[in-house]
C-alpha cells in the first residue's frame, strides 16, 4: 500500500498517538496522482535544486529526490520530520530541515536560505525551483518572500488555496486583482495548473485548493529597477485598492510627497483624479512607482 493513503495516514497518526494540527496547515494529498501533476508541473530535472516547505510524510519529497539534483525540505512538526527522516534516510542529496521555513512574515530562516545556497554550489548551472503543498497560512508568504531573496527560483509549484490562486492570476479590475497579482504578474508568468476539491487530501481542507505554476521571467524582473520599492509601494496603495488612486498615493506617502507633488506625477502619467488604483496594470504601476521614486527615493512602508 502506499505511505500516503488515507488508510495509511490515519494508522501512522494513530500509532504515533497524534493527529494533524490544523495551525500546521496538515492536509496531506492522498490522490497520489496529483502528485504526478505537480512533479510534471515543476519539470524536474537532474538540473535542478528543489526547496520544499512542508516535508509532511515525505511522500512527495520522495519523488522529486528521484528527479532532481538535490532537495532542501523544511518541517515544524517534529513527529513528522521524524517519520521523513525514516523514508528519506537512502537519499543523500535531500538535506531535510527541522524548523520553522520563515523567521517572520517578510523573511525566511537564515538556514533555508544558507541550505539552498550550499546545494547550488555544488551543483554548477543547476536551476533553484520551489516546489511544494504548501500550509495554506504560510502561502503567501512563502511565495512572496522568494521573489526578494538571494536565491531567486527559476520556477515554483505550489497546491496553494483556490481563493490564492484566484488573486495570483487576477487581471486589473478584477474583484481579486490586488499587491499579489502585480507582485508575482511584474516578475514571472503565473498559471493555475489544476484545480482540485477538499477530497484529495486528508483530512479534508474546508476550502478548494489549486495547483499553480509561477516561471520567472528574467526579462520583467530586470525591468523592476529597484524590487524592494516597488513590492513595498504595491502594497501600501493597494490597502484600499477601490478607492481612488490620488487618496491612496497622498495617504502612503504622507510626510515624504505633497498633494501637489502627487497631482504633479498623476498629471504627467495622464490619469485622472478618477482613476482607481484597481485598474492599473503592472506596467502603468511601474512607471508611477518609478515617477514616485525619484521624488521620494527613501520612502519605506
Ligand atoms: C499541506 S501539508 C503537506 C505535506 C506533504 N508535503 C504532502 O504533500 O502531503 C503542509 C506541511 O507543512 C508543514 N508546515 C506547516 N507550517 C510550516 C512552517 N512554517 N515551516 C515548515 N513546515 C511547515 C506541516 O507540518 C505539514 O507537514
Amino acid at each position: 500500500m502506499s505511505r500516503q493513503t488515507k488508510t495509511f495516514l490515519m494508522n501512522r497518526f494513530r500509532e504515533m498517538g497524534i493527529s494533524p494540527a490544523t495551525r500546521h496547515g496538515q492536509n496531506f494529498l492522498i490522490d497520489l496522482n496529483l502528485h504526478r501533476v505537480i512533479i510534471d508541473a515543476a519539470d524536474l530535472t537532474n538540473q535542478d535544486v528543489v526547496l520544499e516547505v512542508g516535508t509532511g510524510t515525505g511522500a512527495l519529497t520522495t519523488l522529486m529526490a528521484e528527479k532532481a539534483a538535490a532537495v532542501i525540505t523544511v518541517e515544524i512538526d517534529g513527529h513528522l520530520f521524524e517519520l521523513a527522516s525514516e523514508h528519506l534516510i537512502d537519499y543523500p542529496h535531500v538535506t531535510m530541515l527541522h524548523i520553522d521555513a520563515l523567521k517572520n512574515k517578510n523573511h525566511f530562516d537564515s538556514r533555508v536560505m544558507e541550505a539552498v545556497g550550499e546545494r547550488l554550489a555544488e551543483a554548477p548551472d543547476s536551476r533553484f525551483k520551489l516546489v511544494a503543498n504548501l500550509p495554506y497560512n504560510i502561502a503567501t508568504p512563502v511565495l512572496s518572500n522568494l521573489l526578494l531573496c538571494e536565491h531567486v527560483p527559476h520556477t515554483m509549484v505550489a497546491t496553494i488555496q483556490k481563493e490564492l490562486g484566484d488573486r495570483i492570476v487576477a487581471q486589473p479590475w478584477s474583484r481579486d486583482y490586488g499587491a499579489l497579482s502585480v507582485w508575482m504578474q511584474c516578475q514571472a508568468d503565473a498559471e493555475i495548473v489544476r484545480l482540485m476539491p477538499p477530497t484529495v487530501f486528508w483530512p479534508m481542507p474546508k476550502v478548494d485548493s489549486a495547483i499553480v505554476r509561477i516561471v520567472v521571467d528574467p526579462v520583467k524582473r530586470n525591468s523592476v529597477p529597484d524590487l524592494r520599492f516597488f513590492h513595498q509601494f504595491v502594497k501600501a496603495i493597494f490597502i484600499h485598492r477601490r478607492k481612488f488612486l490620488r487618496a491612496n498615493v497622498v495617504a502612503a506617502l504622507k510626510h515624504h510627497l505633497s498633494k501637489t507633488e502627487v497631482d504633479e506625477i498623476l498629471a504627467e502619467m495622464q490619469l485622472s483624479e478618477e482613476a482607481r488604483t484597481e485598474q492599473l496594470d503592472v506596467p502603468t504601476l511601474l512607471k508611477l512607482t518609478e515617477l514616485v521614486r525619484a521624488r521620494a527615493p527613501g520612502w519605506t512602508l
